[in-house]
């Protein structure tokens, strides 16, 4: 499966979220990362729907979003109507996994499972038919900027081997991504990169989208 970039706009310029959403428009990126924090499920509140709402107004690409919330279910259906094209969610926060799988692909978006750095990809043995996406969390959810966790590595590995996965399978990283990582992240498996300080902290944003691209793109040839 081919790979693809999504930026997360948790590190855009708020003060410019026009401008910043129009750089990765025109940018390499396929995917818009999209970080909901609700203060209770991680210890950091981020935005949620009129957020959403410039975002749909202004991106012309599909906006994954990661619900970091509690009981995601009462909100599945507003980001669904608010644009969302994929909608995940943490394992750590349902008590209904299967339920609220059911309800994201019901309201007509790909549903996706993000797993904390604590959590074994084994636990997502029974439900994985079902997904089209999981999220490796290479860093405790909750805030941008942080350092990356090499365990991810393994993790991805691990998951590749589960049976039961559709051929469509989404595996996506999530935390630290940078261009030092991301080929090694490649090639142990993941198909989606997220990367917010790394693209908005570069000097040119653009051309480090078009850079992890590129790197993921040659993975399999060099050397890691
Ligand atoms: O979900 C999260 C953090 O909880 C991420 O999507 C971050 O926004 C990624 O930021 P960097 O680690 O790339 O700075
Ligand atoms: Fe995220």
């Amino acid at each position: 499966m081919k790979h693809l970039i999504a930026p997360s706009v948790l590190a855009a310029d708020f003060g410019n979220l026009q401008r910043d959403i129009e750089m990765l428009n025109q940018s390499a990126a396929e995917w818009i990362h999209v970080d909901v924090m609700d203060g209770l499920f991680v210890p950091n509140i981020s935005f949620g729907f009129p957020v959403m709402e410039t975002l749909r107004k202004h991106a012309g690409k599909p906006l994954d979003v990661h619900l970091m919330i509690t009981d995601p279910d009462r909100y599945v259906e507003r980001f669904a109507q608010a644009g969302a094209s994929v909608i995940t969610v943490h394992y750590e926060a349902c008590t209904h996994l299967h339920r609220t799988i059911e309800a994201i692909q019901g309201a007509g978006c790909r549903a996706g499972v993000a797993l904390n750095p604590h959590t074994p990809v084994q636990l997502l043995q029974d439900i994985l038919p079902m997904l089209d996406l999981v999220l490796i969390m290479s860093v405790n959810p909750g805030f941008g900027g942080q350092k990356f966790i090499p365990n991810t590595y393994k993790k991805i590995a691990e998951l590749c081997r589960l049976p039961g996965a559709k051929d469509s399978l989404i595996i996506e990283v999530d935390g630290g991504v940078d261009s030092g990582n991301i080929a090694a992240l490649r090639k142990a498996g993941a198909h989606a990169f997220v990367a917010g300080s790394a693209v908005f902290s570069a000097p040119d944003p653009a051309a480090m989208i078009a850079e992890l691209n590129q790197i993921a793109s040659i993975a399999f040839d060099v050397q890691v």
